[in-house]
């Protein structure tokens, strides 16, 4: 039976350590400062943004929270972030995803000042990843990095399968992955014998977005499972996008869902503010 991976326990431990930081900053007359934009009324991203506001109150960030309506244009949007690139007080800007359709997420994206940019999605910072040097990097993958650290987990030399080709976890985190020397293979939705892939993996990464699609047979015995999906089944399950109970009964360790890779998220997104407000003063 697998050991559990505890991302709650992970990030709170993190949690800790970033508090005592933004008090050491505060000292010197520094509060970072994380500027929240939230536009229209999807359920799951008003969740993750108040838990998001919270987590900043928690360890001292300045939250300044931007709810927008629906039907904000994407000029108004567009508006707000210009003047929150020119704001002192604000270290780092979060536009919460999806947006609604009427707006050009990629545009959006770019106008952040990558410098501000905490989510890591900048052209600028996805750059920076690619060429083995980071400055932000996306929370989630980030999140995915750390846990293995934190678990004793060494990639070096291990075959990596991540399933999912996003921009915002399943790309980075490969990349990630090959920058601690793992052989990193990115499987999709066009990727003939998916089975076999993950079969053959030390650790596999799923972000694929679809409840359980990874089977608990098909997880090499003794390969570490770390399972990114947050899949809503029904009124309140919620699911990852690997089968859990026959999955952790040939793994080595694998991850929760909720509990697992989740927490990591907005942990990182603290760090990455912390960050950003630490390098204002150098
Ligand atoms: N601007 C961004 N938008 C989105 C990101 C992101 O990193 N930046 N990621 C996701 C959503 N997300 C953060 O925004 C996120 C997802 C899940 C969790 C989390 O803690 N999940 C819990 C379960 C919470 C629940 O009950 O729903 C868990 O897995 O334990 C935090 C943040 C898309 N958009």
């Amino acid at each position: 039976m697998a050991n559990l991976i505890d991302g709650k326990a992970i990030a709170s431990k993190i949690r800790g350590e970033i508090t005592a930081e933004i008090a050491a900053l505060k000292t010197k007359g520094i509060t970072p400062g994380l500027a929240v934009v939230l536009v229209g009324e999807d359920a799951a991203s008003k969740v993750y943004v108040s838990m998001k506001e919270k987590a900043c109150q928690d360890v001292g960030i300045f939250s300044d929270e931007h709810k927008l309506s629906a039907d904000t244009t994407e000029a108004e949007l567009l508006d707000l972030i210009d003047k929150l690139n020119c704001d002192l007080r604000i270290h780092g800007i979060l536009v919460q995803l999806p947006l609604p359709k009427q707006i050009n997420t990629e545009r959006v994206l770019e106008a952040i000042s990558p410098h501000k940019d905490v989510d890591g999605f900048h052209p600028y910072n996805v750059g920076r990843l690619v060429i083995g040097k980071p400055v932000f990097q996306p929370c989630t993958p980030y999140g995915v990095m750390v846990m293995l650290k934190e678990t004793g987990i060494d990639l070096n030399g291990k075959e990596v399968v991540v399933v999912g080709r996003s921009n915002i976890v399943g790309k980075p985190v490969a990349l990630m992955c090959l920058a601690q020397h793992a052989t990193v293979t990115i499987c999709h939705s066009r990727t003939k014998d998916l089975a076999a892939k993950v079969g053959n993996a030390d650790v596999v990464i799923a972000a694929v977005g679809v409840p359980e699609m990874i089977k608990g047979n098909w997880i090499k015995p003794g390969a570490v499972v770390i399972d990114v999906g947050v899949n809503r089944v029904g009124e309140k399950k919620l699911v990852g996008d690997v089968e859990f109970g026959p999955a952790a009964e040939r793994a080595s360790a694998i991850t929760p869902v909720p509990g697992g890779v989740g927490p990591m998220t907005i942990t990182m997104l603290l760090q990455n503010t912390v960050e950003s407000a630490r390098r204002t003063c150098r």
